[in-house]
C-alpha cells in the first residue's frame, strides 16, 4: 500500500529554489535513505513532509490525504514524526516527561496511564529504560540522541523521519544506533532517513534517493543509485554531471 506520496513539491525561499518539483512514493513498511550534498533540500523536505514548512507548491498524500501545508500538530496526529539535526530536547524535564507529551500528542492520543506506558516503552526501545525519571539536562551526547529518537517513537508514527540521527557516534554507538533503526523497520514502520554515512545507508536502506540543488536526481535501487554518474558527480561537485 502506498503511504506517502509526495507530488510535485516545490519550496522557494526567495529566489532560491530550495526544494524543487520533487515527486516520489512510498510503500508501508519501507526505509529510505535520502542524500545528497550539503544544502540540496533534505532538511527542508523533511520539513515540508512534518509540516514544520508548507511547500511554495505541490502536494504530500500520506494514507490517502493531502497533508500539505498542514499544521504540525495535525501532521503528528495522522501520524508522522520526525527527529531533528540539532537534538530537540527538554533539558529542564525528566526523560519520562520528555517522551509523555508526544505520546499525549502523537498519533494515538494517549492519557494517564496509557500515555505513560507508551512513553516507558519508547524509552525501552531506546535504551534508556532504566532512567526515565533522570533529569534530561544530564544526558551525555548519544544518550541525548537516544532521548529525541524516544520522543519522536513515542508518538507512535507511521513514518518516521530520522534527520541525520546517527551523526556524531562513536563507531561502536554507530553499530548500534544501525542495529536500532534495523529494528524499527523491522516492526514495521517506515523510515525516511537523511544520512551522510554511507556504511549505514548501505547496511540499513535497499532504496535510497538523492538531492542536489533541490532536485531529485536519483532515487532507486542503493548500489545503482551510489554507482551513478550524475549522484557521483552531485557529490564532487562536477557541474557537468551535476
Ligand atoms: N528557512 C530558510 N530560509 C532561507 N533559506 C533556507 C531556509 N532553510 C533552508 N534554506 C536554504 O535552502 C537550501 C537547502 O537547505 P537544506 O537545509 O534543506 O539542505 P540540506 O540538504 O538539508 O543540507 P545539510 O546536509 O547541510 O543539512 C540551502 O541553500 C539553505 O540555505
Amino acid at each position: 500500500m502506498t503511504l506517502l506520496h509526495v507530488d510535485t513539491v516545490s519550496r522557494f525561499f526567495g529566489g532560491l529554489k530550495a526544494v524543487d518539483q520533487v515527486s516520489f512514493e512510498m510503500e508501508s513498511g519501507t526505509i529510505m535513505g535520502l542524500l545528497g550534498p550539503n544544502g540540496s533540500g533534505k532538511t527542508t523536505l523533511l520539513n515540508l513532509i512534518s509540516g514544520f514548512l508548507a511547500p511554495s507548491s505541490g502536494k504530500i498524500i500520506f494514507n490517502g490525504r493531502n497533508l500539505a501545508g498542514a499544521r504540525v500538530d495535525k501532521i503528528a496526529r495522522a501520524g508522522i514524526a520526525r527527529t531533528f539535526q540539532l537534538v530537540r530536547i527538554l533539558p529542564s524535564l525528566t526523560l519520562l516527561e520528555n517522551v509523555m507529551l508526544p505520546a499525549v500528542f502523537g498519533h494515538r492520543a494517549h492519557w494517564g496511564k496509557e500515555a505513560e506506558r507508551v512513553a516507558h516503552a519508547a524509552l525501552q526501545k531506546t535504551g534508556l529504560g532504566d532512567r526515565a525519571n533522570a533529569s534530561a539536562g544530564d544526558l551525555n551526547y548519544i544518550d541525548q540522541k537516544r532521548l529525541e529518537l524516544a520522543r519522536a517513537l513515542a508518538a507512535e508514527p507511521e513514518l518516521l523521519l530520522l534527520d541525520e540521527w546517527l551523526a556524531g557516534l562513536n563507531p561502536t554507538e554507530l553499530q548500534e544506533g544501525i542495529r536500532l533503526i534495523e529494528s524499527l523497520s523491522g516492526s514495521g514502520i517506515t523510515i525516511i532517513m537523511v544520512e551522510h554515512i554511507m556504511e549505514a545507508v548501505r547496511a540499513l536502506c535497499p532504496r535510497c534517493a538523492v538531492m542536489n540543488a533541490g532536485r531529485l536526481i536519483a532515487d532507486g535501487e542503493t548500489s545503482t543509485v551510489l554507482s551513478d554518474k550524475a549522484v557521483i558527480a552531485a557529490y564532487l561537485g562536477d557541474a557537468e554531471y551535476a
